[in-house]
């Protein structure tokens, strides 16, 4: 046991406070990369709280294989949402990224340049575009590219767009499937849609099909590589000045008043148990809250940072009125389509294909569809979950100029080997719109920090999303059909009405915990929550780090762009201390 282990097992139970320069709250991808840079400096001490356990050795947690069994356990938070869903998010050690799928995919490069239009002008140069980030990407990266074998499946790679002495290990697994279904995949979707087949989606452009790489170790028998096996493993021996606590869930802060800007003086944590146990501990330098897109804007709501309306409710006493804390969520909404099929896989999951078609593939020449522009009763509509109606309907217009005049991909087919399960030789897609226009929200329910926030997140709030949704169906059905050797119901091409396919769609579709927006960065004057340095307005010393910071999704799943933000959240970190 460390000194500082010793300190922090003891100081806290006689009620005193621990002292230390950094607390990052919560273990999952952004804590657990901020923690262990900040840590290189052996000159400083860090705590870094979860309040999951470590499940390292859990074969549901290290087994890539296994994705999927960790849902509904004690490692997966299951918020339970409007709507009737439930929405993911990893409780335990690496947070999401110790039970998440693992893909390994970046967006296109003019949705990085569009986040620098968001923020105040004199932020312009921080480097929150595609040229400042790709660097962090690179750094956090250790990409192994494709050995023999699995090029003889359709692995490919380009090797510039890589970095290859970073934490996270980026690679394709041995057992990859190596049967005729992907590359048939590929085929018929580039003849069916006319979109380009690439052999590496982490350049700069995201528009095409391809076999995409997962987070997993080759040394280590591709077993996960979660963000506490990158940041933390190889080094927790030595980086005594650097405490993991797991199993204890910070309650909430508090605050010194000081020339009318906050100073966080401590946080106040519990075992995640419950019970009466208390502890604090105050942070010298900075706290870094990083506790995920659900969990961050609680936990700042629980420490009065919020709408005072909904902190009087609760009595609450305000530090600060931020009516952007907890608003603006963004949520990929996901849909399974499965089919039969006679082709041998030739190897085991998960599935390694995936196409990002933009509006004109997925819609063809169908105008009306073609005709998104930005409608102000969209933003009108979703105001009360956003920042502001005129702060929407600015993300709005990127968002349209993206998708009408930046080919920027709308929805994500990603083909599923197996699918459905009881199918032997089945295959599926799972489809999600990446770019939603609706809006939902967090908000806490109730002083107790062990009950879980009510998530609002608002599927389809915005008719369109839900015409993305059904077209998307439409073209994974057309490629269903002309996969050789699967077995869809000949259906002429008729293939129901839309109207069949939107009740489908809001009955089964579930989100698939790529959640953004909810303490978003931008500009002060539209009801941002942190600046470009990602230090919450008008405060000394916090940050929130994590997902919940991106002002809009990317066409991509979060992680591979969420290292490289995280990553130069450290820098900026270490650089004002
Ligand atoms: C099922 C699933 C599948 C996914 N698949 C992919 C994929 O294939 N590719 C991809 O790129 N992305 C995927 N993602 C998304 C990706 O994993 C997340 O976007 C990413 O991990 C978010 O990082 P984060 O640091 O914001 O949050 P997390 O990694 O979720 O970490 C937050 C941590 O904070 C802890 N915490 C919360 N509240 C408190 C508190 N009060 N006190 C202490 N600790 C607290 C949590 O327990 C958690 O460990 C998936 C996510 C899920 C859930």
């Amino acid at each position: 046991m460390s000194d500082l282990e010793r300190f922090i097992k003891h100081r806290p139970d006689s009620g005193q406070w621990t002292i230390l320069d950094y607390i990052v709250v919560g273990g999952g991808l952004a804590g657990t990369t901020v923690a262990a840079r900040l840590a290189e400096n052996y000159e400083v001490t860090v705590l870094l709280v979860e309040a999951g356990s470590d499940n390292r050795t859990d074969k549901i947690v290290y087994d890539i294989y296994a994705y999927s069994q960790a849902f509904g356990t004690d490692l997966d938070w299951a918020w339970p949402t409007d709507q009737g869903k439930t929405i993911r998010g990893g409780k335990t050690l690496g947070g999401s990224t110790s039970i998440n799928g693992a893909h390994y995919t970046r967006g296109m490069q003019a949705q990085y340049d569009a986040w620098t239009t968001l923020l105040e002008i004199s932020a312009a140069d921080a480097g929150w575009d595609w040229e400042g980030i790709l660097g962090y990407m690179q750094k956090s990266e250790a990409f192994s590219a494709p050995n023999s074998q699995q090029a003889a499946k359709g692995a490919e790679s380009v090797a510039d767009y890589h970095g290859l002495s970073g934490p996270v290990q980026v690679t394709y697994p041995d057992a990859m499937y190596g049967g005729p279904e992907q590359p048939d995949f590929i085929n018929s979707i580039v003849n069916l849609t006319g979109i380009e087949h690439c052999p590496d989606v982490n350049g700069s452009g995201s528009n095409c099909v391809l076999m995409t790489p997962l987070t997993i170790d080759w040394h280590d028998s591709d077993h996960r590589s979660s963000s506490c096996q990158a940041y933390l493993t190889p080094v927790e021996s030595q980086r005594t000045n650097w405490l993991t606590l797991t199993e204890h869930l910070v309650r909430n802060s508090n605050y010194l008043v000081e020339h009318r800007k906050r100073t966080a003086s401590g946080i106040e944590f519990a075992p995640s148990s419950g019970g009466s146990t208390r502890y604090a501990a105050t942070a010298l330098k900075e706290k870094i809250v990083a506790a995920g897109a659900i969990q961050s804007p609680a936990l700042l709501q629980l420490s009065g940072i919020g709408d005072s309306s909904l902190l009087n409710s609760l009595d609450i006493g305000t530090n600060l009125d931020m009516k952007g804390v907890g608003r603006n969520l963004q949520e990929q909404t996901m849909n399974s389509l499965g089919a039969g099929g006679n082709f041998d896989y030739g190897g085991e999951g998960p599935s390694d294909c995936i196409a990002y078609p933009n509006i004109h593939q997925v819609f063809g020449c169908n105008k009306i569809a073609l005709q998104v522009a930005v409608d102000h009763n969209w933003a009108a509509s979703q105001s009360a979950s956003a920042d502001s109606q005129a702060a929407l309907e600015k993300i709005y217009e990127v968002q349209a100029g993206l998708i009408l005049n930046g080919n920027a991909p709308i929805v994500e087919l990603f083909y599923d080997t197996g699918y459905p399960e009881c199918q032997l030789t089945g295959f599926g897609i799972d489809l999600w719109q990446l770019l939603p226009f609706s809006r939902g929200n967090v908000s806490i329910t109730t002083t107790d920090p062990f009950t879980r926030p009510a998530v609002n997140v608002n599927y389809f709030g915005v008719g369109w999303d839900l015409d993305v949704q059904v077209a998307s169906v439409s073209t994974s059905l057309s490629t269903g059909e002309t996969v050789p050797g699967t077995r869809v119901p000949n259906t002429n091409g008729n293939f129901g009405s839309d109207q069949d396919w939107k009740s489908w769609i809001l009955d089964p579709s579930v989100g698939l915990s790529a959640i953004c927006g909810i303490c978003e960065i931008h500009e002060l004057s539209s009801k941002g929550v942190v600046d470009a340095q990602l230090k919450i307005y008008n405060m000394t010393n916090v940050r929130v780090v994590d997902a919940s910071i991106l002002p809009m999704q990317i066409s991509a799943p979060p992680s591979a762009t969420l290292y490289g933000v995280t990553e130069k959240a450290a820098d900026i970190i270490r650089a004002s201390n």
